[in-house]
């Protein structure tokens, strides 16, 4: 399902309906000026450098489109499989967690935004809003939940079989994220959202972090968030670990955080049911490669066993069409919806969203593409 051959037209619509700004470079700008600093720099900040923030955008500039002509592509299917359920487009939103810093609906706006557009949400264990919550206010049930695999497993067991009985479809365990990296302008700023109480819904909300407590959060926050301190990751976790959480769940379980070949494969020896290629949008390691730019050997080494999803960096439709041609089966966005949702709430995230996938539509279109399939044969020159 594209938007249909009237896209221009629905664009035009669109145009009409735009609240905030329409390019990803003015919505960052207005947001900076609508968020107070430390939650701004939180969102936007990468690990490393300043020049290494841009390193996942630029990234893309390596790739061009090359369209094709005369290919009647009047009507577009650009819906994606994945585990059993479709979903419209090849987009989903990007577990992000502590959205309470950017609007005070945080996950809940956003989840309303996505879930009105078909597009899958991954509430994130690091949230506000407990995931039970999040879920209750959806309008569709396709949505994932995101693991921080705490160093108590009975937590993240607990979490996971909370996150199923919730109805979420998937959970994406994210491997990148043990420990939290060196962020320079969140160490400037003293900026920690945790330790204010923010982001630690699900936590605060879990029978098994709680019987961990001598006193009710209620009663002693301090030590609840003491506790959380203690036990959010853990840097010891190895494959092997990978079979307990297998006997927690009948959902599929997706990795985020490749990006070596080698590791993709030993998810597939795992047993893994697919993996996300992201370097967590350059939070976690300064310098890291881009995601994209080693997307094309991942999708080599897993060869269709399992589905291989990217993040990091896709800001506009050309992004996404990149990262399809060079072999993701969907993407998932981060920052941009969490600046819509800073400047206007649910509406701001549902006008990002609506925007990146109409940019998306015409850009396979006005490409001679009419599905994903086509996308895979020639569809980039490397520069
Ligand atoms: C403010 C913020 C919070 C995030 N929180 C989480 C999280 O809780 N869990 C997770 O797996 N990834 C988290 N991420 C990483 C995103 O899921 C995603 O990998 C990244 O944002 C993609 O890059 P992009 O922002 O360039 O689109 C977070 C990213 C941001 C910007
Ligand atoms: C102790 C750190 C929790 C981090 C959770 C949010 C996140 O992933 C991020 O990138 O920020």
């Amino acid at each position: 399902m594209g938007f249909g051959n009237d896209v221009q037209l629905k664009v035009y619509q669109h145009m009409e309906e735009n609240i905030i700004p329409v390019s990803f470079e003015e919505l960052e700008l207005e947001a900076k000026k609508n968020l107070e600093e430390k939650a701004y720099y939180y969102v936007a900040a990468s690990a490393g450098s300043p020049t290494d923030a841009r390193r996942n955008t630029f990234a893309f500039e390596k790739y061009e489109i090359v369209p094709r002509m005369l290919r009647d592509t009047s009507e577009r299917d650009l819906s994606v499989e994945l585990f059993g359920s479709r979903i419209p487009f090849p987009l989903l939103c990007a577990p992000i967690g502590v959205q309470s810093i950017i609007h005070p609906e945080g996950e809940l706006a956003s989840i309303r935004a996505a879930s009105e557009m078909g597009i899958p949400f991954i509430s994130s264990t690091a949230a506000t809003s407990p995931l039970e919550k999040t879920m209750e206010a959806a309008e569709t049930d396709n949505h994932w939940f995101q693991l921080y695999w705490s160093k108590d497993r009975e937590i993240a067991a607990s979490m996971v079989k909370r996150a199923e009985a919730a109805g979420y479809k998937a959970i994406v365990v994210t491997l990148d994220t043990t420990m939290l990296g060196w962020r320079e302008k969140d160490i400037e700023n003293t900026y920690l959202p945790f330790l204010q109480g923010e982001g630690i819904g699900n936590y605060l909300h879990d029978p098994v972090f709680r019987s961990r407590l001598e006193k009710p959060p209620e009663e002693d926050m301090k030590e609840a968030i003491k506790l959380w301190a203690g036990i959010f990751g853990d840097p010891s976790l190895t494959w092997e670990d990978l079979e307990f959480l297998k006997s927690q769940t009948t959902l599929p379980i997706v990795l985020k955080g490749i990006l070596h070949p080698d590791d993709a494969k030993q998810a597939l020896q795992h047993g893994m049911d697919g993996i996300i290629v992201s370097n967590h949008g350059g939070r976690q390691v300064g310098s890291v490669v881009p995601a994209i730019d080693v997307l094309p050997e991942i999708a080599e080494a897993v060869d269709g066993k399992v589905p291989v999803l990217m993040d990091s960096g896709i800001r506009r439709g050309s992004d996404m069409v990149k990262a399809l041609a060079l072999g993701a089966s969907a993407v998932l966005v981060g920052r941009p919806y969490m600046y819509g949702l800073a400047l206007a709430g649910e509406d701001g995230v549902k006008q990002v969203l609506r925007n990146l996938l109409a940019d998306f539509d015409l850009t396979m279109g006005l490409s001679g593409r009419s599905s994903i399939q086509e996308l895979r044969s020639k569809a980039l020159k490397r520069v």
